[in-house]
């Protein structure tokens, strides 16, 4: 009988945050912020046309005043390499508080249900309220209470949301563009249900019109600056603390900030940031974003990558098909061990594969003579087989596929390892770009990495021990070596 077919997908898996959905086609939206790539010179983070003016970051000063949220200005807004950020007014300890803000400067679903909008956004998801309002106040101008903030944003940031189609086509083959592309058609897709629902039948409460770019946009905003453990339905933007910028010579993300009670007897709450780190007197404040996050996160995120390879790496999906004869088998020994039909494994650039990885290809690959290991009395005892390898057929198979698996992703990029690390060496790249060659140059040696392993285990084929032959040795029928124990009959 043949060996079932083993599917593995080379696409990233969802996000949870706001759920992204998979590509399906490659269109891509003209996103706000497009830029030359290869312009001679080096701009600064945001190119002009994105940072506020000097007068908006006063402004947004006075106004932080004006509210209560400023009363030690230990930090203080200011223009640095990365946009906006925090620079310390005097030497601050490590896990001193820099900034406090009280929840009635918080922009989040409370802040939404407030205000005017707040009936027609009840039962909306969290972010897609948040982004009305943003939109709604930005449109109000100077009329708006939160003008000062929304002032301040930038216009663009360097998140691949963000980029031209050229710009894109630097990212061709890479799971970053398929996550860039899903996020997008994701974004489309919910703006184009809520300008059906709420936009349009409400035109006296969105006087200006709301274009699939602004939401972008909105999205863009909440996605780089809302505190990862305030996503989903804690959703917030917190004045002020969001301009603190990452910095991956720091290595320890918690503790920067928490939420707490303002004092012994009020019950308003604040958000309280702590550098996690001493910084000198006029030296920016800095903190780690997420730990967990590989590059192709932060270039979607944030639109900045970290040099560290441990931020390189690749999601694999691995698929029990439907037309698996022993689908429903297969499935059950899945769930009883913590997987689905469906398992993402992300391979990381320098370390092991993920131990879960070989159990559950091997399982996918089940079939032929093996498939016995399939029947119910081996059921309780089958994962502690599939941990070590199953047969040579077996083994040959997720070596095979996965190999093959690789060398196709490997193929649908259009530049090498080598030729990005020879473009990287280049004077004034744009920041964009130097973004794509990076992410895409550690996708491949995430891939090739995974090839190597496959490839040297394929060649250690014959030298591996298979279910029977460890079956054998239990029953004390075959020595250490490998040679058969006969009985003498009487
Ligand atoms: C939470 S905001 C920080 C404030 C932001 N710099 C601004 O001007 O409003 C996050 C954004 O800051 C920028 N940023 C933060 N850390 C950075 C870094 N290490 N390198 C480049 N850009 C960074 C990115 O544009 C990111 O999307």
């Amino acid at each position: 009988m043949a060996l079932p077919r083993l599917f593995l997908h080379l696409v990233p898996p969802s996000s949870t945050f706001p759920a992204i959905s998979k590509p399906s086609t490659l269109s891509l939206l003209n996103a706000a912020g497009s830029r030359r790539i290869g312009s001679s010179a080096a701009r600064g983070y945001l190119g002009e046309r994105a940072a506020p003016p000097e007068s908006a970051v006063s402004d947004f000063w006075r106004w932080l005043g004006e509210k209560g949220a400023v009363s030690a200005a230990i930090v203080k807004p200011a223009f640095v390499p990365e946009g906006l950020g925090l620079v310390a007014q005097r030497d601050i300890s490590r896990n001193e508080v820099v900034v406090e803000v009280p929840k009635s400067l918080w922009i989040d679903p409370d802040t939404v249900a407030t205000s005017e909008i707040g009936r027609l956004c009840a039962g909306l998801k969290p972010w897609i309220a948040i982004s009305l309002f943003l939109l709604r106040e930005k449109a109000l101008g100077p009329a708006s209470p939160w003008h000062p903030y929304l002032n301040i944003l930038p216009s663009t940031t360097n998140s691949t949301i963000f980029w031209s189609e050229e710009e894109l086509s630097e990212i061709q083959g890479t799971q970053l563009l398929s996550t860039t592309v899903g996020a997008k058609e994701y974004v489309e897709s919910e703006f184009t249900k809520i300008e059906a629902e709420v936009i349009l039948p409400n035109k006296h409460l969105f006087p200006s019109a709301i274009t699939s770019l602004d939401f972008l946009w909105a999205f863009g905003m909440l996605r780089s600056r809302a505190f990862s453990r305030l996503r989903g339905e804690n959703l917030a933007l917190v004045p002020l603390a969001d301009l603190i910028n990452h910095n991956s010579s720091i290595t320890k993300e918690e503790s920067s900030w928490e939420i707490k009670g303002k004092g012994l007897f009020s019950r308003e709450l604040i958000f309280s940031l702590r550098t996690p780190v001493f910084v000198k007197s006029g030296k920016q404040v800095f903190i780690q974003y997420d730990m967990a996050k590989s590059n192709a996160d932060l270039a979607l995120d944030y639109g900045f990558f970290d040099q560290r390879p441990v931020r390189d790496t690749y999601t694999l999906t691995l698929e029990i098909s439907e037309s698996d004869p022993f689908y429903g088998d297969k499935l059950d020994i899945a769930e009883s061990n913590g997987l689905s039909d469906t398992a993402y494994f992300d391979i990381t650039q320098g370390c092991p594969l993920p131990p879960l990885m070989l159990p559950y290809l091997r399982l996918v690959a089940l079939g032929g003579t093996d498939a016995f290991l399939l029947e119910s009395i081996f059921r309780n005892s089958l994962w502690g087989h599939l941990e070590l390898p199953v047969s040579r057929a077996n083994e040959e198979t997720i070596c095979r596929v996965v190999r093959d698996a690789c060398k196709s992703a490997l193929s649908g990029y259009h530049t090498t390892i080598e030729e990005d690390e020879e473009l990287m060496e280049g004077e004034n790249l744009d920041e964009r770009l130097i973004i794509a060659v990076r992410v895409r140059a550690g996708e491949k040696k995430v891939l090739h990495q995974i090839e190597n392993a496959f490839r040297d285990r394929e060649s250690e084929l014959d030298g591996l021990e298979y279910y029977q032959e460890r079956r054998l040795k239990d029953l004390g029928l075959v020595g250490e070596q490998g040679d058969i124990i006969f009985w003498e009959t009487k």
